[in-house]
């Protein structure tokens, strides 16, 4: 078996992220929620796009006292504002169009008016609540990078900035095969039995890593429904398909010589990581990414960290997560040929660098560790010390 070491790995699943991708599609703001930017999103006109008051009150010329010509206000957009001289005031209201020789706002609060005669016993200056037009952004600004998730806060700044519309990466279509005859999806497992870890979070994990709704399926360890399961007409309509155990060698695991009679051409045999060693990717006729997943939890999640993410980044034109640097808490010995991803927990620290520990419980078929954890350490071959660099990656969940 030919290892790919951990970042040869990663770069080699974003490369074939890339080479499925979609074309990018225009989507109503009002659906893009969860999708990516596949353009960077500029400013369709300067933010604000006119000058506007910032609050409720007057629109004043020049120092106090003033002359109010216009004692109530109208609602911004009427088109009805006045003109005023130096001494006269207008009432604004917040998100008013500034009248023409206003100098500042006074804030009703501030104000007192005796008669149509208008004064303040505060300081004004020059400028006050007015929002000049373009003061957040001028026309043709960027106000987020392709590649960005659409969440509420660069939807709502598209919205404001005159956006209908969006251009989005394409979703890549993705096919779940969780295998094994042995893995229950409900109740307490007979021994010999396990309970399902990946039904419950995989679809998830891959709708918000950009893969959008994904069709499933479960299948027996045989080597027939193993090739049926990657042949069946949801698996060649999807782009990756991705399983979840059978990757090893033993007469039970079928997943590398069903992709072979399929002629799949291994692209990853194995990853010199642990765990998830076992890892695999094939390419399948049709333009199709088989991500095999081993069958021990903590070495699946550690493997989609690994492959799926970096493949669905590329698939939706994004870049591949750089690694991070924090303190490490302890000693790992060297390793060698293997890179340790590790479930770990931030702890409080004195250093220059936040500090991560390693979770409890992290061997290859436990999740309690990962349940508990904040990153991942990415501890390489050489090992590292206490208090020494140490690199991380985010949860990508
Ligand atoms: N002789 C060797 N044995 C093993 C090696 C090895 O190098 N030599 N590698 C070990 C490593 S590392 C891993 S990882 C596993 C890979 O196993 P598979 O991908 O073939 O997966 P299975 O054999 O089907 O299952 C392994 C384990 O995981 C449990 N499992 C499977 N699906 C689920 C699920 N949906 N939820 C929870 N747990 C699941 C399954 O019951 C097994 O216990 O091989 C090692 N062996
Ligand atoms: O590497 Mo396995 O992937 O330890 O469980």
């Amino acid at each position: 078996m030919n290892d790919h070491h951990w970042e040869a790995a990663r770069l080699a699943a974003h490369e074939l992220g890339v080479s499925i991708a979609g074309t990018p599609e225009t989507v109503s703001l009002h659906q893009v929620s969860g999708r990516f930017l596949a353009a960077d999103l500029e400013t369709r006109y300067p933010l604000p796009h006119c000058a506007t008051s910032a609050m409720d009150g007057y629109a004043v010329n020049g120092p106090g006292p003033w002359q109010l010509l216009k004692p109530l206000a109208t609602n911004p957009g009427a088109g009805d504002e006045q003109d005023i001289a130096v001494g006269e005031a207008a009432a604004v209201v917040t998100g008013s169009l500034i009248p023409q020789g206003a100098t500042s706002i006074l804030r009703v609060e501030h104000s007192s008016l005796e008669g149509n005669v208008l004064s303040t016993w505060r300081d004004l200056p020059c400028g006050a609540d007015i929002r000049p037009a373009g003061i957040e952004a001028a026309e043709g600004e960027t106000l987020a990078v392709a590649g960005t998730l659409l969440r509420a806060g660069v939807i709502a700044a598209a919205a404001v900035s005159g956006h209908d519309e969006l251009l989005v990466a394409a979703t890549p279509r993705v096919h779940l095969v969780f295998t094994g005859d042995e893995v229950i999806t409900s109740g307490r497992p007979a021994p010999g039995q396990v309970r399902d870890g990946f039904s419950p979070v995989l679809p998830q994990v891959v709708a918000a890593l950009g893969g959008g709704e994904c069709t499933t399926t479960r299948i027996g360890d045989t080597l027939a429904a193993t090739i049926a399961a990657l042949d069946s007409p949801a698996a060649r309509a999807a782009q990756i398909i991705v399983t979840t155990g059978g990757t090893g060698f033993s007469d039970r695991d079928f997943v590398r010589a069903a992709a072979r009679e399929l002629d799949g051409e291994e692209v990853i045999s194995s990853i010199a990581m642990r765990p998830g060693h076992p890892s695999m990717v094939s390419r399948l006729p049709g333009n199709r990414l088989l991500v095999a997943l081993p069958g021990n939890p903590l070495a699946a999640l550690m493997a989609l960290v690994t492959v799926l993410d970096p493949m669905l980044r590329g698939a939706c034109g994004r870049e591949l997560e750089q690694v991070h640097t924090a303190v490490s808490a302890t000693d790992f010995p060297a390793l060698p040929g293997r890179t340790r991803l590790v479930p770990a927990r931030w702890i409080a620290s004195t250093n220059e660098l936040d500090t991560l520990a390693p979770a409890e419980h992290v061997a290859p078929a436990m999740l309690r560790g990962l349940a508990a954890a904040d990153a991942i350490l990415v501890v390489g071959p050489e090992g590292t010390s206490k208090g020494a660099h140490v690199s991380y990656l985010g949860l990508p969940w």
